[in-house]
């Protein structure tokens, strides 16, 4: 049964622990009845109904238990744990232009709690991003066109899978895209590493010029039931276009970001915006907690490299014998439950310290605390 054409509540609502507790109450299903007859009574003809239709749109998406998911889902700091069990994250970006983007996303996947967190990036930005910090392991193996004779191209791709290759089946999770660029000979070797990525069945989180990547070549990621996409407005209005030949739909959101998903195989799909509203195809639920009024670059990526980490946290988590009930928990799902409410919280945080002066820089510092607030370290 789906509420608004949107959320299932039979497979959704009833089944489903991420809902915050006062969602399962008799309450809340008697108020999706009567959601669901008045938008079955509204028709698009006159304003009235087209608000009531706006109002359905919004409140039929169950807002994340996004706390509870990350109580559930971090694993506890066992001494008995060795270096890697953490998580081990990789970032394929940074080229001359952006070398900020895959240092937010690699940085963050630290501080919330992974072990060891690897960047892909160009020669050029490699340096760069090294010199921001000690922590990250930087590979300075990508190459753009204008770097690479025509005659080379071939060997210097073969080159750059085979060095790629070395690393990624020890990684839990890739994120593709922050500050990669959209240089079309780098471009056609982050393909050859996402197919294999694939093969290796490897999680992978697209965000930025990956977006650019994939929503120009859909089959790189269509039906991949481990790839998370993480668009913001603009990134998911070409992905709308391209897809399902269409603008954005305000009056609908939830069922055109659920369509959207099943168009492209049940990929996971994270639409940012003032609320995230997350997709697997078959469940649609959304993470508004308010964040910071500041729109200041590289928030996105910080989100990348945090959903990154929650990810491959709920992997294990599902995979580790937890209640049958729970087993048909989509840890995707979970995974950027818990990145959205953390970014959101640490952007609060640092807001209320910076206020107008807030940096993404700022935001990365509030990630532990807001971490710690939720689930203590000890
Ligand atoms: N410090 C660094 O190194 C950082 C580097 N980054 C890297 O930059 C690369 C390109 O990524 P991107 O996001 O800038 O590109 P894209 O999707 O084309 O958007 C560009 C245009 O979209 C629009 N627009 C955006 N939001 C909108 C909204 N809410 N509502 C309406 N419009 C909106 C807006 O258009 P405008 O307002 O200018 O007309 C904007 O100019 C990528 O590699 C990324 O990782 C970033 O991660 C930041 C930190
Ligand atoms: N209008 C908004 N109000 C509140 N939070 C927002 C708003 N827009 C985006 N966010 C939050 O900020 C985070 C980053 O989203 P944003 O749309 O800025 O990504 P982005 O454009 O990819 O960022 P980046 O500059 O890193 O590329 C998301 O988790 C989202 O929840
Ligand atoms: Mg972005």
């Amino acid at each position: 049964m789906k509420i608004n054409g949107g959320f299932d509540v039979a497979g959704g609502i009833e089944n489903c622990m991420w809902l915050s507790s006062s969602s399962t109450s008799s309450a809340l299903r008697r108020q999706h009845f009567l959601i669901r007859t008045l938008c079955a009574s509204s028709t698009p003809q006159t304003s009235h109904n087209q608000m009531e239709r706006v109002h359905c749109a919004s409140i039929s998406v169950p807002e994340a238990d996004a706390e509870g998911v990350i109580r559930k889902i971090t694993p506890v700091l066992d001494r008995t744990r060795h270096k890697g069990q953490a998580g081990r994250i990789a970032v394929i970006g940074g080229c001359r232009e952006y070398t900020g983007a895959p240092y937010f996303t690699a940085i963050s996947a630290l501080k919330i709690g992974a072990d060891l967190s690897h960047v892909f990036c160009t020669k050029d930005a490699a340096t760069v991003i090294k010199s921001y910090s000690p922590e990250l392991i930087v590979h300075p193996i990508l190459e753009e066109s204008y770097s690479v004779r025509e005659d080379e191209r071939e060997t210097v791709s073969s080159y750059i899978l085979a060095e790629v290759r070395k690393w990624l089946e020890r990684f839990d999770c890739i994120v593709v895209g922050p500050g990669l660029g959209r240089d079309p000979f780098l471009l056609n070797c982050v393909s050859d590493i996402m197919r294999h990525a694939r093969q290796l069945s490897i999680p992978i989180v697209i965000d930025a010029d990956g977006l650019y990547l994939v929503t120009n070549n859909i089959d790189l990621v269509r039906g991949n039931s481990l790839a998370v996409l993480t668009p913001n407005v603009m990134e998911y209005k070409r992905l709308l276009e391209k897809v399902l030949n269409c603008d954005v739909n305000n009056d609908n959101q939830s069922e055109q970001l659920r369509l959207l998903s099943q168009k492209i195989g049940g990929v996971t799909i994270l639409r940012k915006g003032k609320e995230d509203l997350i997709s697997d195809a078959k469940t649609v639920t959304k993470v508004s907690t308010f964040g910071s009024p500041r729109r200041c670059g590289g928030q996105g990526d910080i989100l990348s490299g945090s959903v990154a980490v929650f990810t491959s946290w709920a992997r294990r988590y599902v995979m580790s014998g937890i209640p049958s009930s729970e087993t048909s928990l989509n840890p995707l799902i979970l995974g950027c439950v818990a990145g959205s409410v953390l970014l959101r919280k640490a952007a609060l945080r640092a807001f209320l310290s910076q206020k107008r002066a807030t940096l993404t820089t700022d935001i990365m510092e509030f990630l532990g605390q807001s971490l710690e607030e939720i689930c203590p370290a000890e």
